[in-house]
Order: C-alpha cells, then sequence, then structure tokens
C-alpha cells in the first residue's frame, strides 16, 4: 500500500512469558475498515489497545498518518473508541456524554452544542439529548458511544466489539448504521469482532487472527472464498469436509470411497496414496447433478431441515456427512430422509486443505 493511514510494523506483545501477539503487521490505507476476526483469546483486543495507546508493545512500531505514535499516550493519538460494554457516564445526559471529549478539548460552549446537535442527526437520535443513559435501550447507548466517539473528529475509529451486547436484531440493524456512518465521515476504522458475519458484511477488509498472528487479510470475498489456511477455512463460514486419497498424482485423481473425482492442478506437491482433506461450502454443492458441474459423487439423504425458501439437506457420502442448500419449490416435494442421490460440485470450487 503506497500511503497507509495506519501501519502496524513487526508488533509483538508478552504478558510475562506467554507471547499474546506474535509478529503482527498490517497497512490499512485512509477511510478503509477493517476487521480483527478471531476466536477468544487470539488477541485482537490486544492488538487494538495497542494501536489505541492503551498497551505498548514488546516490540515493532505504530504508525499513524505516516507518524510514529508507539511511544504516545492515547489522548494524544487523536483516535475515536468504542467498547462492548455500554460505557457512558451514567450520571451525564446524552448532550453531556457526546460532549464530553470536546469539553476536555476546551471547545467553547456554542461551537460544542453546534457539533453536539450534528452528532445526534448522525446517529439519528435528534430529540435525545436531554435523556439519561438509563432511559435508552442498548442499541441507542451504542450510538451514543459512537456519537461520543466521532464528536472531536478523530482520524481513527476503534470499535472492541460494540455490537456483541446487543440483540439479534438491533445487532444487524446496527451495522448497517455503523458502515453507513463510517463511510458518510470517511473515517478509518478497526473492528474488533468474534463473530464472522459481522465481520464479512461490514468488511472492506478482515484479519484472521490465530494465536496472536494475522493468519489471512483480505477482502470478505477472498476470506471467504479462498481461505489460505484450514484454520480460516474453518473459522469462516460452514465448510463440509471429504476425506480422499490420491489415486493418481500425475492426473490430479483422487479417490473418495469407491468413486473418483479430478483435481488437476490443486494438489501441490502431494503424492499418490496421500490422503487429503476435501473442503467445501454448502451453496457449492447440488443435489443431483448438474450442468456445469465436473464432480459427482453418491449419497443417501441424512437429513431435511425445511427453513422456508431455503431447504438445508445433509447428505451421508461414505464415512462423511456433507450439508447443502436448496432452494424450495412450491410445485416439487422436498427431499426424503432415506433416499439415495447424487450430490455433484464443480472441482474449481474444492479447497484442498493441507
Ligand atoms: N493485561 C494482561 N495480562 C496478562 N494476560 C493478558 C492481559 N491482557 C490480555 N491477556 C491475555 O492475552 C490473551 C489475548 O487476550 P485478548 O483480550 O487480546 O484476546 P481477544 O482475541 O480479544 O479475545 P476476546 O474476544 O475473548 O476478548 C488472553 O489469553 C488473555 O488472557
Amino acid at each position: 500500500m503506497a500511503d497507509p493511514f495506519l501501519s502496524i510494523q513487526s508488533v509483538k506483545k508478552s504478558f510475562g512469558n506467554v507471547a499474546v501477539v506474535k509478529d503482527f503487521n498490517l497497512d490499512v490505507g485512509a477511510g478503509e475498515f477493517v476487521s480483527f476476526l478471531g476466536p477468544s483469546g487470539c488477541g485482537k483486543t490486544t492488538m487494538l489497545r495497542i494501536v489505541a495507546g492503551f498497551e505498548e508493545p514488546s516490540a515493532g512500531k505504530v504508525l499513524i498518518g505516516g507518524k510514529d505514535v508507539t511511544g504516545l499516550k492515547p489522548n494524544q493519538r487523536n483516535i475515536g473508541m468504542v467498547f462492548q460494554a455500554y460505557a457512558l457516564f451514567p450520571n451525564l445526559t446524552v448532550a453531556q456524554n457526546i460532549g464530553f471529549g470536546l469539553k476536555v478539548a476546551g471547545v467553547p460552549k456554542a461551537e460544542a452544542q453546534a457539533r453536539i446537535d450534528e452528532m445526534l442527526g448522525i446517529i439519528k437520535l435528534p430529540d435525545f439529548g436531554d435523556r439519561y443513559p438509563y432511559q435508552l435501550s442498548g442499541g441507542q447507548q451504542q450510538r451514543i458511544a459512537l456519537a461520543r466517539a466521532l464528536a472531536p473528529k478523530p482520524k481513527l475509529l476503534l470499535l472492541d466489539e460494540p455490537l456483541s451486547a446487543l440483540d439479534a436484531k438491533v445487532r444487524i440493524s446496527l451495522r448497517e448504521e455503523i458502515r453507513s456512518i463510517q463511510k458518510k465521515l470517511g473515517i478509518t476504522t478497526i473492528f474488533v469482532t468474534h463473530d464472522q458475519e459481522e465481520a464479512l458484511s461490514m468488511s472492506d477488509r478482515i484479519v484472521v487472527m490465530n494465536e496472536g498472528r494475522a493468519d489471512q487479510t483480505g477482502t470478505p470475498f477472498e476470506i471467504y472464498n479462498r481461505p489460505s489456511t484450514k484454520f480460516v477455512a474453518n473459522f469462516v463460514g460452514t465448510l463440509n469436509v471429504l476425506e480422499g486419497t490420491i489415486s493418481d498424482a500425475a492426473s490430479g485423481t483422487v479417490k473418495i470411497n469407491a468413486e473418483e473425482i479430478g483435481l488437476k492442478g490443486k494438489l501441490n506437491g502431494s503424492k499418490s496414496g496421500d490422503t487429503l482433506s476435501l473442503a467445501l461450502r454448502p451453496e457449492a454443492i447440488s443435489l443431483g447433478r448438474k450442468a456445469g458441474n465436473d464432480s459427482n459423487l453418491t449419497g443417501q439423504i441424512a437429513d431435511v431441515h425445511f427453513l422456508g425458501s431455503v431447504i438445508r439437506v445433509r447428505v451421508g457420502v461414505g464415512q462423511n456427512v456433507v450439508s447443502l442448500d436448496t432452494f424450495n419449490s412450491p410445485s416439487s416435494p422436498p427431499p426424503v430422509v432415506g433416499q439415495k442421490t447424487e450430490i455433484s460440485f464443480s472441482s474449481g470450487d474444492v479447497l484442498v486443505l493441507h
């Protein structure tokens, strides 16, 4: 990246002798929305706190706007932050909460009031200025927390699981709202989450973290469709895994149970006789043969879940069970448990997990 706005360079962090962040590198462009995604304990929050300045790295540097800020305090970095727990001041009104950073910065009263009103408009709560936090829903409190973080016009917004305490419906609507406010203001943003759907739906790019490292950094499309490690493939999305044995490495033939499929060009140096884990997303598999699919396997319907517009079917293929989704068709009956069936897919969609 030519001119990253945020640059995290070879950052490491240990607590005692436990390495929590191991050589983390990332460049984030101006206005970009990047998520840190990973399971609990992988070091996401620690990395965010290092960017914020709440935590000092054991090694490495953080640059914001081209300037080395590694030794600077959080209030010298021009950042806004929102946390998981509603961290509003309970004894201050909404307007006072939003204006808090402006007051600290000595912004004149009239100017602060104008900014507070502007922020209340941006978060679509224009008449809420005189309320107290206890008079707000969880979703409204998080919107106020966002407004409070953005009021002093920070150059970098850091969000640490801001939606995880909210119920599912509010969470989805706030996702869209946060993203639209972020785009409107063009503010560079780092978003920490363990929720893959949240990361996939909101981000320009995702950093999938595993045990203190960035396993893969890419767009949601790349992360989902071309996972570069077994960990990423398993952590992001539902994955069907079929065990296969290479019957002929030269021609790329792989045997699954008694049947064979061709995976030429995907075996990456593996030899005949090697066993492989082959992974397929549910939406890459069709029930029955389908034009354009070059691979077929025989199986037996193990389970049928009617979900309305979509029917999720589980098919036993030898020792493995694969899930696939078909659309409901009002004129044809759903598949029946126990029925023999073929499944088909394109060999191009098979992920070979080494
Ligand atoms: N101040 C600290 N002292 C010692 N260990 C810490 C400290 N802060 C974090 N850790 C440890 O570092 C590891 C990573 O923690 P971190 O909070 O960064 O993970 P996370 O990926 O954000 O997980 P979660 O989603 O659960 O918050 C954990 O094992 C945690 O116990």
